[in-house]
């Protein structure tokens, strides 16, 4: 027999009432309420006076049902000398989207968006897939002096009247579009020094990068948001325009500090917003006595807390998502009075060669909700090949925190006991750890070296050494030394101990040896957590004066000392000392500089560099 489905009553009698049926009104309670007056002020034009005509929803089931439901500006005080085309037309805004509802968005409208095998969105970030640092200007002006300016700082100025050009030229074209993305969120989980930030975009991908990498807010704390503290315009699809001065590149990123906005125009690389916080809390938390670290960071189940310094690619993200212990974040910290706490609501972590095997945790997150920047899929199974750089190196995921499964929220701890400054030295030198002075933490805090090797793919090219001051200088906004020196300051007062831990090559240099095992360096990380270094023995290397312990549980002990790995050692030998050659060049700067706030140190920090 058949059975009748017709029995069971179906409550519509149309398509479109079933339609009607499956989407549940949000309650007013949790109506993430559109602050339409102070969105439409951030987007109004300078020349315009007033901001766009807004309205809520998807543009394109507008045109289907017809029921626009049009809100006029509140302020329309400035009269209107010239109708244009647009005070004609609306924008719809998308504000504070879901997940689910950016997922959609990317996927109708955005090419290069699919959804993984795993669940994740793969996204592409067009023809920029990192960073532009020399295209990075800040507004110089009287509320600046204090900023570093000049030979080795990333802070290279414009005037305010050409951040207005850019300014306008994002807005307008923001305006332009039939809807923009409007994320408003939080910097910095410490409540008493949060930031209310808002991100105005074009592309669902960026929203919903900003969404995870920023902290979320609840429904309550999003009612009573009010102005935000610092915008982001980013529109990053169109370009600046060249002729416009200070220009030297079709993309630029402006950082106006007076007026706390910022301006994207040319690059469609997420991470320019993750990174322009940065410099904007680099500036605003040391004003405050807090100090900003480009740093990751994880507490074992003791409370003892450790900071992972380093700069791309060493290892913070890696090694502070460990399986053992408590991740408070893995980029961006404040050390302030109450202790540590990050700044974001994410993390970013590179995918390149990542397996399931070597970073299960990271593995895991890469899931429903995650961005995927830049990755290579099979185009039926949709799985993710990550060894494949076709598209780029630099591929990335970006997901909330808590997909990590042991986060600490609130991403907050108490006062560092370790602090680790990572580094990844291709010239293969650098012995796997070693423990610092204080002064030896300081000299290399402020050297900030890594060496990573070039591109891979026209032949084997010389390691790279690089210098960021404070593992950071693309970011930082004052002079180095004012990091440092509340660095020393604070290491000091909480008893931190100093280490330095080499990631990288091992037995010779990149193309002779090989990158130290992630098994080893996490067994290293491991002995420094516990304490077990603290009470090893040690002994203290040529030229750069560093104490290496004899013995570290779970790696042979010969791979401690690199002189014994490297089987020719007259080459050891000569590559230690153009490594030490570069270490003391690079510090000359600081040198002339006369490090005077960190002046009861400075002697010391000088002479803690290599000798030779
Ligand atoms: N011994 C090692 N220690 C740390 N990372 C390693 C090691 N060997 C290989 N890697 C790889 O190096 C990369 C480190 O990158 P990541 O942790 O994202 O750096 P950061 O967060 O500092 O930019 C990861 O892809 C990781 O798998
Ligand atoms: C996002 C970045 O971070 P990192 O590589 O340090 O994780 C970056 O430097 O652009
Ligand atoms: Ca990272
Ligand atoms: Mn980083």
């Amino acid at each position: 027999m058949c059975h009748n489905d017709s029995t069971t009553s179906l409550r519509a009698n149309t398509v479109d009432e079933l339609h009607s049926l499956q989407r549940k009104p949000v309650p007013v309670e949790k109506h993430h309420r559109l602050p339409r007056q102070f969105i439409s002020a951030s987007l109004a034009s300078m020349t315009h006076g007033v901001g766009p005509k807004l309205v809520k929803g998807d543009p394109a089931s507008k045109k289907e049902n017809g029921n626009v439901v049009t809100h006029h500006q509140h302020s329309v005080t400035v009269p209107t000398i010239s109708v244009g085309d647009s005070d004609l037309k609306f924008t719809c805004v998308m504000y504070n989207l879901s997940t689910s509802e950016l997922y959609e968005h990317a996927i109708k409208y955005e090419k290069g968006s699919f959804i993984t095998s795993s669940g994740a969105l793969a996204t592409l970030s067009g023809a920029k897939t990192g960073r532009s640092p020399r295209d990075k200007r800040v507004v110089k002006d009287e509320t600046t002096d204090d900023l570093w300016w000049g030979k080795g700082s990333p802070n290279i100025e414009m005037d305010e009247h050409t951040f207005l050009i850019n300014r306008e030229r994002a807005v307008d074209y923001l305006n332009s579009l039939d809807k923009v993305f409007v994320n408003d969120q939080f910097l910095n989980w410490d409540p008493n020094n949060r930031i209310k930030v808002r991100i105005i975009s074009a592309r669902a991908y960026h929203s919903l990068f900003m969404h995870n990498m920023c902290i979320r807010p609840t429904y309550e704390e999003l009612e009573n948001f009010g102005e935000p503290d610092f915008t982001i315009y980013n529109a990053g699809q169109f370009p600046c325009n060249r002729y416009t001065h200070y220009m030297t590149s079709s993309t630029s990123i402006d950082i106006n500090l007076k007026r706390r906005e910022m301006v994207i125009l040319g690059t469609q690389y997420a991470g320019e917003m993750k990174k322009g916080f940065f410099s904007v809390m680099h500036y605003l938390m040391p004003k405050k006595q807090i100090l900003s670290l480009h740093s990751g960071c994880n507490m074992g189940r003791e409370g003892d807390v450790a900071l992972f310094f380093g700069l791309s690619g060493t290892g913070k993200t890696t090694l502070s998502t460990d399986r053992n212990r408590i991740l408070i974040g893995d980029d961006e910290h404040c050390w302030s009075d109450n202790g540590i706490s990050n700044i974001e609501g994410g993390c970013y972590a590179k995918c390149i060669d990542l397996s399931h095997e070597k970073e299960p945790d990271i593995w895991d997150a890469i899931k429903f909700g995650t961005v995927l920047e830049n990755v290579v899929f099979d185009e039926h199974s949709r799985e993710v090949d990550y060894t494949e750089k076709s598209v780029t190196e630099n591929t990335r995921a970006a997901y909330p925190i808590e997909y990590i499964a042991n986060a600490k929220i609130p991403c907050v701890g108490p006062h560092p006991k370790n602090v680790i400054l990572l580094a990844c030295d291709a010239f293969g030198v650098l012995p796997p750890v070693s423990k610092l002075s204080h002064a030896q933490t300081m000299y290399h805090f402020i050297s900030g070296y890594t060496a990573l090797v070039a591109g891979t793919e026209d032949g084997i090219k010389e390691p790279q050494a690089t210098f960021s001051a404070c593992f950071g200088a693309a970011f930082i906004m004052l002079h180095p030394t004012r990091y440092a020196a509340m660095l020393a300051d604070k290491m000091k007062k909480h008893g931190a101990t100093g280490w330095l831990v080499n990631t990288g090559w091992i037995g010779g240099s990149y193309g002779v040896g090989e990158r130290i095992s992630l098994a080893y360096t996490r067994k290293i990380i491991d002995a420094i957590h516990s304490g077990e270094l603290l009470t090893t023995s040690y002994k203290r290397t040529e030229v750069f004066g560093l104490d290496i312990p004899i013995k570290v549980e779970g790696v042979p002990s010969e791979l401690l000392d690199p002189i014994n790995t490297w089987e020719d050692k007259n080459s050891y030998k000569s590559t230690l000392l153009k490594l030490a050659d570069l270490f003391k060049k690079n510090f000359e700067v600081f040198a002339n500089y006369k490090i005077s706030v960190v002046s009861d140190l400075a002697d010391e920090i000088a002479a803690a560099g290599p000798s030779f």
